[in-house]
């Protein structure tokens, strides 16, 4: 398999280096694209509901591509109707299985589906930082403003907070009290089997809206104006759940939890642990992480959006993109004019990595092979061929292109044949670079690259910055040291970007708000120029947003040192950040988004 430099164990919150700056954590998105998942291969549906249970078997299953065939949905729901009030049509398909498409041209910036979670859950590290009901935050940005004192905390389990009263009795109404019996308790059964808390919190959030639905009608079919209103539980049983996919160890210690579920939640919300274990495969598949409502990007809450995850395909060239809102809800957003009848897509994984990392990411984590267009375009014609590829030592214009895997079983596997003789190619000058030469210069800068994150963890930051600065330097083909090297990974390779977050992080640290500064700008170029991101994508506006952080930063800098040119310079470039990071959100999150808000506060 070639190389792709980077792991995602490899990852490290930028935010652990930067821990007194105003920096952010850049590593991580602002949802994590854990959305959709699952998806057209499975074809039993689980029998959850009485409605699934009762579902006539397809009489005849032609033999369909396996990846994208859908599965069939509850007869008894009306998805039209449930989606009627967005600008979208409903289809299913051989090639893309369930899908949406425009229905007619829309403009970047219109909502196509905006979805309140079946259940969503406040993630444990955050459980005192934000209003379990309406999720607005409960502490200031990242503890710098003032601390709010005094909020409601339920007596009976302890865990759910609000910010006001009127939250806590409207979480109350909405279902709370079916589940506060049981929370409290959870954290002793994931301990005792190893599995995690947060998936046993909404695993039991389910069930407990099972028992809710069963009770009253809570959608108005066609109407979206309600914050209150959340999708179906029934909804939940047409999501794909991969069971069969999933590691038989995982399966073991879910089914010990679901039987400690058995032991301590009120029978009239238990169903049989088989099926609590398959709700747990689908919260695994398909439960969407929620970002924070400030500038700050990380994953407060989890939630289920049954709609988004059934009618929203993967594409690595996405024309939407999901925003978390208030009261546990998910907006899908268009990112650029989207013609009539294009199928509406989404990522669901990070989009500036390689080819053959985003394939197996989905493999493992979404279990399908991707069939998107820039999975499946000539790879000489790709941008993608930049993000893994090394630079041409003898023209210094091209790229060796790495090939990428061709089928999910490759991308497995160890690559095979006489690797001696393999060779990489040019695309401009046709140069040919051995694969061992090349092994040897991945092998290094990833070395290099673990050094650095091994050092962050241990808070060596200065050796750490010199560890990721070095790495980055020796890659630079206009510095001298550089130049007279043999081939170097490509100035869009992703290590180089991966590097440079670090790296950023470690000079906030040091105060070297110059340093950081530059390689923030060096950074925009590269994701803005390699082709990996679709037009506003909120991952660029986070580097214009960190961008403005660091130029006003600096700018109060020279204020001390009675710099007043150079102040003044610095408040300009960083209030224009700030307003490229807003050009960009108004479209992304929309105009009345905290962190569209943040942005505008600022320019
Ligand atoms: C969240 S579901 C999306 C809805 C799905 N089309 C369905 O009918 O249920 C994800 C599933 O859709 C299919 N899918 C989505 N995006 C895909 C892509 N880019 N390439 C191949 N299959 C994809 C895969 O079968 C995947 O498991």
């Amino acid at each position: 398999m070639p190389r792709t430099s980077k792991k995602k164990s490899d990852t490290v919150s930028a935010a652990t280096v930067a821990e007194p700056s105003a920096s952010v954590d850049l590593s991580s998105l602002t949802l994590d694209a854990t959305n959709g998942g699952g998806g057209g291969d499975e074809t039993e549906p689980t029998p959850l509901t009485a409605a699934a249970a009762s579902k006539p078997k397809s009489k005849k299953k032609k033999k369909k591509p396996a990846s994208t065939v859908a599965g069939p949905s509850d007869p008894t729901i009306d998805y039209p109707a449930l989606m009627s009030a967005f600008p979208i049509t409903l289809r299913t398909t051989n090639a893309k299985g369930r899908h949406s498409v425009a229905r007619e041209p829309l403009a970047a910036g219109v909502t196509v589906c905006l979805e309140r979670a079946t259940t969503f859950i406040v993630r444990t590290p955050h459980l005192q930082e934000l209003c379990h009901w309406c999720m607005d935050p409960l502490t200031g940005e990242d503890g710098k403003e003032e601390k709010v004192t005094s909020h409601f905390a339920c007596e009976s389990c302890g865990v759910a907070v609000y910010c006001s009263k009127g939250c806590m009795e409207e979480d109350a109404r909405d279902g709370h009290a079916l589940t506060c019996g049981t929370v409290g308790k959870l954290k002793d059964v994931a301990e005792r089997t190893d599995v995690d808390v947060d998936l046993l919190r909404m695993v039991v959030g389910l069930m407990a809206r099972r028992v809710e639905d069963l009770k009253e009608v809570v959608v108005k079919e066609g109407k979206v104006d309600s914050d209150k209103r959340r999708t179906p539980f029934k909804c939940v049983g047409d999501l794909v759940h991969h069971r069969d996919k999933n590691d038989a160890a995982f399966i073991k210690v879910v089914t010990a939890a679901a039987e400690a579920l058995h032991e301590i939640m009120p029978k009239d919300q238990l169903v049989p642990v088989p099926d609590i274990v398959t709700l747990a495969c689908k919260v695994n598949t398909n439960a969407h992480g929620l970002g924070d409502s400030q500038s700050r990007n990380k994953d407060v809450a989890l939630g289920l959006f049954p709609l988004g995850a059934l009618f929203f395909n993967h594409s690595c060239t996405p024309n939407c993109c999901f925003v978390g809102q208030r009261h546990g809800q998910l907006a899908f957003r268009t990112l650029r004019p989207v013609p009539k009848d294009e199928e509406l897509t989404v990522s669901y994984i990070d989009l500036y990595a390689p080819r053959d990392e985003r394939r197996l990411n989905l493999l493992l984590t979404k279990h399908f092979w991707c069939k998107c267009k820039r999975c499946t375009m000539p790879i000489d014609k790709s941008p993608d061929r930049y993000l893994n590829g090394l630079l041409c030592s003898k023209c210094r214009k091209g790229v060796y292109v790495i090939p990428p895997s061709p089928t999910p079983e490759s991308i497995m596997t160890p690559p095979t044949g006489d690797l001696s003789t393999r060779t990489y190619t040019c695309d401009t000058c046709g140069d040919a670079l051995t694969h061992t030469a090349a092994e040897t210069i991945f092998a290094r800068a990833d070395s290099k690259y673990s050094e650095g994150i091994s050092l962050i963890r241990q808070r060596r930051y200065p050796a750490a910055r010199m560890t990721f600065a070095r790495l980055i330097q020796s890659h630079d083909p206009s510095a001298s040291s550089a130049a007279e090297a043999g081939p170097l990974l490509h100035p869009r390779h992703v290590l180089l970007l991966n590097a440079s977050v670090p790296l950023m992080n470690c000079y906030v640290y040091e105060g070297d708000h110059n340093a950081a500064v530059a390689l923030n700008r060096r950074v925009l170029a590269m994701v803005e120029g390699a082709g990996a991101f679709p037009p506003n994508a909120p991952e660029v506006s986070d580097y214009w947003f960190n961008l403005g952080e660091l130029l006003m930063e600096q700018a109060g800098e020279h204020k001390k040192a009675k710099k007043m040119t150079l102040q003044k310079k610095c408040e300009k470039e960083g209030k224009q950040a700030f307003r490229n990071c807003w050009e960009i959100r108004k479209v992304a999150f929309g105009e009345g988004h905290a962190k569209t808000a943040a942005a505008e506060k600022r320019m």
